[in-house]
């Protein structure tokens, strides 16, 4: 079973209480969602190895650690998911970044993938997938068929709002996937959206309402 981790440091929560109001506009919401996302890309890259490397300080030789050169990548599903690259990117800036385009049909929840477009090496490579909001769960599962389908063997789920319902579709859909969040929410209301939630993020990153 993946793993549930929410990333309870209180920077985190504070950040994420203020893009919940409703009065926050685009410009702060973007600003704020990245500074999480760098906090959140902190927390997730926790396990990566490091080596033993050899360092002249300038008083003396020493054998001190370096990060073992792991290949990742970055994968945001499109639209909202692409509010949390450069915030990872801060961290983590030799990062590729593989997109994934995907949009719930407004009726039926179930997502459409329309794009894909990845390194060639994703086969080798620990994957970053992120997207602000797990709702029911189905845009983070068909996007992460997508990635197991092209070779894809590592990668962690990483989102800033979830429900319940989508936390455990997701785990029992790709039990080897840890998932990230920095809420877990109440319940998905008959729209399909997150209740406290912070609203359609897409909309609220591009300012297209
Ligand atoms: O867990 P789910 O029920 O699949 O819902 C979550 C998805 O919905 C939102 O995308 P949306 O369809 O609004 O597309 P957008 O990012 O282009 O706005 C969100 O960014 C997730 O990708
Ligand atoms: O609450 C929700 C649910 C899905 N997608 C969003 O952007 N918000
Ligand atoms: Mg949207």
């Amino acid at each position: 079973m993946g793993e549930l981790h929410v990333i309870d440091h209180p920077l985190v929560q504070h950040k994420l209480t203020i893009i919940r109001n409703k009065d926050v506009g685009t410009q702060q919401f973007r600003q704020v969602v990245n500074e999480i996302a760098t906090l959140m890309a902190y927390e997730v890259t926790r396990d990566m190895p490091t080596e033993d490397t050899v360092v002249e300080t300038p008083i003396a030789k020493t054998t001190k650690k370096t990060l073992a050169g792991k290949k990742v990548a970055i994968v945001p599903i499109l639209r909202a998911g692409l509010g949390m690259v450069d915030g990872f990117l801060e961290l983590i800036p030799a990062a590729k970044v593989g997109h994934i385009g995907m949009y719930r049909d407004h009726k039926t929840l179930k997502p459409i993938e329309y794009f894909v477009k990845m390194p060639s090496d994703i086969d080798q490579r620990e994957l970053f997938v992120v997207d602000p909001m797990l709702a029911t769960g189905g845009s983070a599962i068909m996007a992460i068929d997508a990635l197991k389908k092209r070779g894809a063997k590592q990668i962690k789920f990483v989102g800033l709002v979830a429900a319940p319902e989508g936390v455990k579709a997701l785990q029992e859909a790709h039990p080897d996937v840890d998932i990230y969040i920095a809420g877990l929410d109440d319940r998905l209301n008959e729209d399909g959206y997150i209740i406290p939630g912070l609203g359609d993020a897409g909309d609220r990153l591009f300012g297209t309402k």
